[in-house]
């Protein structure tokens, strides 16, 4: 992102939720944003997935200037480059941890035989995240709530993303259960390359990360203390 400013209609006015914000991150980075509610984190994942456009600035994801593509190759942009992990988990209720990833699959049109070949490696992905044969046959009321984030990481990572965007994951977990999806998305970020961008209030889960900056009223700064990062 650079220099992306976004406003909010506000009344007779507009709100500035990002203010001239830049960030660039690389592949198997994973980049932490802390800041207080209100503060535009939520904002500036929106502008990250392409979902909001910003009033000014530039949104380049893998390589692709974003303000360049119609609604159209921007959605196809998104779908195949950028991962999305929301705060609460958007599970399907009627579907199992395995289906969950293929729906995806189903969705892109790409047909029952795809749909077949796609099992094995959603298999593989869920199993990679900690989720073994049983547990991928549940639904999302058989999941705890740090197997339901699981099965959302999982997801996210199914279409290959070169961008991994990640709200507030823990918001919903102990500390313990919380700072292993935070291990998870870490381990993810190098395995798959992903340039990860993970939100949170929380400070604890910050050892993990490549790098931390603080966000306060729309503006993105390297934070006054920050927190032991992680040896690479
Ligand atoms: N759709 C909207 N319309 C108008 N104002 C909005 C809208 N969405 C967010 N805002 C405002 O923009 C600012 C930034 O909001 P944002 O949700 O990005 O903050 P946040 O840091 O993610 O907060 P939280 O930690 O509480 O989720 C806030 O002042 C919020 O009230």
């Amino acid at each position: 992102m650079e220099s992306v400013t976004l406003t909010y209609p506000d009344g007779d006015r507009r709100l500035t939720a990002l203010d001239a914000v830049s960030l660039r991150v690389a592949a198997g980075e994973l980049a932490a944003i802390v800041g207080p509610s209100g503060s535009g984190k939520s904002s500036l994942l929106a502008v990250a997935a392409t979902l909001l456009r910003p009033d000014e600035g530039r949104v380049i994801v893998a390589g692709e200037d974003t303000a360049r593509l119609g609604a159209r190759a921007r959605t196809a942009l998104r779908r195949e480059r950028v991962g999305i992990v929301f705060q609460q988990s958007n599970l399907l209720p009627s579907l199992t941890a395995l289906e969950q990833l293929l729906v995806v699959e189903d969705l892109r049109g790409r047909g029952a035989r795809r749909v077949r070949a796609a099992r094995g490696r959603a298999a593989e992905l869920l199993e990679s995240v900690g989720l073994d044969g049983p547990v991928q046959r549940r639904r999302p009321h058989q999941l705890s709530g740090g197997e339901r984030q699981r099965v959302n990481i999982a997801r996210a990572l199914f279409g290959g993303p070169s961008v991994l965007l990640v709200d507030e994951p823990t918001s919903a977990l102990d500390h313990e259960r919380g700072e292993r999806i935070v291990e998870l998305l870490a381990e993810v970020t190098r395995r798959h390359r992903t340039a990860t961008v993970l939100v949170t209030h929380d400070h604890g889960l910050l050892g993990r990360a490549d790098r931390v900056l603080s966000m306060a009223d729309g503006r993105l700064a390297p934070p006054p203390h920050r927190p032991e990062a992680r040896e690479r």
